[in-house]
């Protein structure tokens, strides 16, 4: 079977290094003249899906905006999943989750076993209760060409008080995580399925990610402030492995689906003026 990091290097070099958020915030609901209720949300991931499920190499469903509706919601973000995947694009479902091993068991079940209504390509994950407390869904990811994402550098400005700070050996919290996710990834080509978050504001922090291996997902452009140009002081010398990440930027330009895909258009040529041609 395929790995899902050989699946989105292919994506990668056929769609452009791009991921697109479905964040389906009530004031994008409002901008968008919908309802703040599940047709509302429903109406807004199709839309998004038919803009971009064809072109996009990875989209990421935010799994908070579909969970405020209960039930009807969650149904809604399965349906999207489906019909991402039918369109081609990757699926990275933003749902951050974390616990003790015997939990991130059933977490791993819900997002990475091909017979989950939630499956999907790949999923973010918070390794602050332990790196290893995810090996769940390592292992998962593992047997069914699935990927993890977990949270290194947020692009959010409380994140460094916790990821800045030093562990015992004078590492520091966040880079003891990249270290342990290099080890997972070592000996993978053309690119790992276990990525980092590292936020395209966070500048330059000194962290060593030439080892990782695995894709760097940098959430953070456009709406929190970080532009395509951050990115060198951010990754310098581990540009290539960059996938940037932008949600409201482009979503602001719905609901017209010409609309979204000149803006989706305009952020990959940015961004594409930055990283290394693949
Ligand atoms: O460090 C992180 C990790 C995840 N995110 C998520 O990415 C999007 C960002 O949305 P924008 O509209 O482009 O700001 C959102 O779903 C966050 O939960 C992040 O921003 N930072």
């Amino acid at each position: 079977m395929e790995s899902f990091g050989a699946r989105l290097h292919r994506a990668m070099v056929e769609r452009g290094p791009l991921c697109v958020g479905i964040d389906p915030h009530p004031g994008l609901l409002a901008r968008w003249g919908l309802t703040d209720d599940v047709a509302g949300l429903d109406r807004f991931a199709r839309t998004v899906v038919d803009a971009l499920g064809d072109r996009v190499a990875v989209v990421k469903p935010q799994s908070a905006f579909f969970e405020r509706f209960g039930a009807r919601g969650v149904a809604i973000l399965e349906s999207t999943i489906r019909q991402l995947r039918d369109a081609g694009s990757l699926v990275l479902l933003d749902a951050k989750r974390g616990d003790i091993g015997s939990t991130v068991q059933a977490y791993a079940s819900a997002y990475l076993d091909p017979s989950s209504p939630l499956y999907a390509d790949a999923v973010t994950a918070s390794p602050y209760l332990g790196v290893g407390s995810l090996a769940p869904m390592f292992e998962l990811a593992h047997e069914h060409g699935g990927g993890v994402f977990v949270l290194a550098l947020t692009s959010n400005p409380e994140g460094a008080a916790v990821q800045h700070a030093r562990t015992p050996d004078g590492r520091t919290v966040a880079q003891t995580v990249i270290d342990e996710i290099s080890q997972l990834n070592a000996g993978a080509e053309p690119l790992g399925s276990f990525g980092l978050v590292v936020g395209a504001t966070v500048g330059d922090t000194g962290h060593d990610l030439s080892k990782v291996g695995g894709p760097l997902l940098a959430p953070g452009l456009g709406a929190q402030g970080a532009t395509a140009a951050d990115l060198r002081t951010v990754f310098g010398s581990s540009l290539s492995s960059v996938l940037p990440s932008y949600s409201r930027e482009v979503l602001g330009a719905g609901p017209d689906v010409a609309a979204l895909r000149a803006a989706a258009d305009r952020v990959l040529a940015d961004c594409r003026a930055v990283l290394p041609a693949r």
